[in-house]
C-alpha cells in the first residue's frame, strides 16, 4: 500500500517515481516510517525548553531525529538536483518546478524570502503527509473488512453489481455509496493522524474546569472524538451504515468527525487522498476475494496501533487474495 501511495504522490507532486531514486520499496517505506515515528514522539525539549534537550540526547531521540532529517534531506536534494538539471516541458511543470521558480524570482512573495530550505520543508510536508496516511487508511479498511464479512460482502456486491466489467475507474466512484460509507467509517475509527497539527490559543478561556492561557499548545485528539459515546452509538463497532441518511462529512464542518482536520490548517490533500483511497480500495475489492490465512479466524486479527505521528497498524495485515471470476 505504501509503495502505491508513494508512487502516486511522488509522480503527482515531484514528477518522479521513487523507483529511479536509488531506494528500493523496503528502504523507502522504512525511511518514511522512521520519520513519522520520530516526529510523533513528544520531545522533552518541547516540555522543558531549557533542560529538556539533555534528556533528548540521553534517550537517543536527538540522534534519531538527526538521522531521519539527513535521510530525507538527501532525498529532497536529489529530487531538486534532477529538476535543476532538466528543462521542464511546457504544461508539465510539477510542484518542485513551481517552488524552484519562486526561489528564483523572489519578488512574487514580496518581503518573504523563499529559500532552498523553504522548498525542502514544503516538499517534506507533502511527502510525509501524503504517502503514509493513504496507506494507513487502506490497511485499516482492509483489516476492518476482513473482520466484518457482512460488510465485506455488501461492499463487494455493490461494486460488482455497479460495474459490469473491467476495473473500477474514477468516474464509477460516485455510484458506490456504500464504499464511501466504508471509507468514512474507517476514518472515524482509525484517523491516520490521531492528533491534529498543534494549535496555539489566541486568548484566555475556560474549557470545562481547565484554564487555557494565550499561546498555550493545544492538541486536538480526533481519534478519541471519533470514539466518543456522546456522539456515536456503539462507537467501537465498525458499522458503515451509521453514515447513511446522515449529513456528517469529513470536510471539517462536523466537529465529531475530523479525520482531515478543520480550519486553515485542514489537510490540503483531502480530495486527492479520498480519490486515491476509494479508487484503490474499490479495485482491491472488485478484483479479489480476500481470505484469512490458514486456520486464522476474524477475531484473531490484531487491531493494535503503533505509536507515532500516524496510526500505523502495529502488526502486518496478512490476507490471501483469490482472483475473482465473474459468473
Ligand atoms: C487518508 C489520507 C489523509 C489523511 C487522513 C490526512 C489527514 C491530515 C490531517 C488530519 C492533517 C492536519 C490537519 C489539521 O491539523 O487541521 C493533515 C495535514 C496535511 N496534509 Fe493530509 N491527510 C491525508 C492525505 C494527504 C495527501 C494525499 C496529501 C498531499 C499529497 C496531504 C497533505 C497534507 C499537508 C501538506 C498537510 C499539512 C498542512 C499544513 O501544514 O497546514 N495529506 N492531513
Amino acid at each position: 500500500m505504501s509503495t502505491l501511495m508513494a508512487s502516486v504522490t511522488l509522480r503527482t507532486a515531484f514528477g518522479k517515481s521513487f523507483r529511479g531514486c536509488g531506494l528500493d520499496n523496503d528502504m523507502f517505506e522504512d525511511m518514511i516510517h522512521r520519520a513519522t515515528v520520530v516526529l510523533g514522539n513528544f520531545t522533552a525539549s518541547d516540555l522543558f525548553p531549557y533542560v529538556g534537550w539533555i534528556v533528548d540526547r540521553l534517550t537517543g531521540l536527538h540522534a534519531r531525529l538527526e538521522r531521519s532529517f539527513h535521510e530525507l534531506d538527501d532525498f529532497f536534494q536529489r529530487v531538486i538536483d534532477e529538476h535543476l538539471n532538466r528543462t521542464p516541458q511546457e504544461g508539465k511543470r510539477d510542484i518542485v518546478d513551481f517552488l524552484l521558480s519562486i526561489e528564483k524570482g523572489q519578488s512574487e512573495f514580496g518581503e518573504v524570502q523563499c529559500t532552498r530550505d523553504c522548498t525542502k520543508a514544503v516538499l517534506m510536508d507533502i511527502f510525509l503527509a501524503g504517502v503514509d496516511t493513504g496507506a494507513i487508511t487502506l490497511t485499516w479498511a482492509m483489516a476492518e473488512l476482513a473482520r466484518n464479512p457482512r460488510v465485506m460482502k455488501k461492499v463487494q456486491d455493490e461494486i460488482r453489481s455497479c460495474l459490469k466489467k473491467g476495473k473500477v475507474a474514477e468516474d464509477d466512484i460516485h455510484q458506490l455509496q456504500y464504499l464511501r460509507m466504508v471509507v468514512k467509517e474507517t476514518l472515524r475509527l482509525h484517523p491516520a493522524v490521531p492528533l491534529l497539527l498543534p494549535r496555539a490559543s489566541m486568548s484566555q478561556f475556560k474549557l470545562d474546569n481547565y484554564e487555557v492561557y494565550p499561546k498555550q499548545l493545544i492538541q486536538v485528539n480526533v481519534w478519541a472524538i471519533g470514539r466518543d459515546p456522546n456522539y456515536w452509538r456503539n462507537p467501537e463497532e465498525f458499522f458503515p451504515e451509521r453514515f447513511s441518511d446522515s449529513s456528517i462529512d469529513y470536510k471539517g464542518q462536523h466537529f465529531e468527525f475530523l479525520p482531515f482536520g478543520a480550519g486553515r490548517r485542514r489537510c490540503p490533500g483531502m480530495y486527492m487522498a479520498m480519490s486515491m483511497v476509494e479508487l484503490t480500495l474499490a479495485n482491491l475489492l472488485n478484483c479479489f476475494a480476500w481470505e484469512l490465512p490458514n486456520g486464522m479466524k476474524e477475531t484473531d486479527i490484531d487491531m493494535e496501533e503503533a505509536d507515532g505521528l500516524t496510526t500505523y497498524k502495529k502488526s502486518a495485515l496478512k490476507l490471501v487474495p483469490v482472483t475473482y471470476k465473474r459468473p
